[in-house]
């Protein structure tokens, strides 16, 4: 179960429509996926609710028959009317329990910051933590100091739950992550800022190991 888990965890990609720019988040998704992305979380912080819910469809379309789950980030209200995989909530988002209760099978994600973050989290009902930011990253503006990779070890050492690390992973520092305790990496602007989302994400998996 855990390890099923982990592997759908493993390379996880997280949207980002100005990154992607004209080719469009579809576009992006589509080639990330060929080239390894395991899990797609959508994340739109500008769009109009509406929009959100039929961007969320059009990806949970193209998703599920290829095996790869959709989670929404933030929004519960989309990830149901999307009939998308999960949610990602942040420590200021909807707590967990109440996703939860919304959405039973659903897969959560929560981030957690700090080891104190986390001692409280251990309780929640979540299925994985994104650890974050491991690095500092121009892609959030409003990311929390980062752990580092000593910060992210010390998080390994206090929970047996999936670890997803995000903030400035690339291929030039995947094997390290993974090294320190992370279970899956999530990404932004390395596959959807690159010119070759299928190509990135080739190397990133490869990199993985
Ligand atoms: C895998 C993963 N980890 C952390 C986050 C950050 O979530 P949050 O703290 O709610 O910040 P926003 O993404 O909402 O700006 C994430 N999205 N995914
Ligand atoms: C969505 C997100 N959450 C973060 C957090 O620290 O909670 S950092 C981040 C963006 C990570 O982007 P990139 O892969 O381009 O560094
Ligand atoms: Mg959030």
């Amino acid at each position: 179960m855990r390890e099923r888990l982990v592997e759908t965890l493993r390379l996880h990609l997280v949207t980002d429509s100005a990154l992607c720019g004209e080719r469009g988040v579809l576009a992006v998704v589509e080639a990330a996926v060929a080239g390894g992305v395991s899990c797609v979380q959508l994340r739109e912080k500008q769009l109009e609710t509406r929009a959100f819910v039929e961007r969320a469809r059009a990806l949970k379309a193209w998703l599920a028959p290829r095996g790869v789950p959709l989670i929404i980030n933030d929004r519960v209200d989309v990830a149901l009317a999307s009939g998308a995989d999960g949610v990602h909530v942040g420590q200021s988002d909807m707590a967990p329990a109440d996703v939860r209760r919304l959405m039973p099978g659903a897969l959560i994600g929560l981030s957690v910051e700090s080891l104190a973050q986390l001692e409280a989290a251990e309780a929640a009902p979540v299925d994985y933590y994104g650890v974050s930011p491991v690095f500092s990253t121009a892609t959030k503006a409003d990311a929390a100091p980062a752990l580092g990779l000593a910060g992210l070890a010390a998080i390994r050492a206090r929970t047996a739950r999936p670890l997803v690390a995000i903030g400035g992973i690339h291929a030039g520092n995947a094997a390290a992550v993974l090294a320190a305790g992370a279970d899956g990496l999530a990404v932004v602007s390395a596959l959807c800022a690159a010119a070759d989302p299928a190509a990135a994400a080739r190397l990133l998996s490869a990199r993985m190991g």
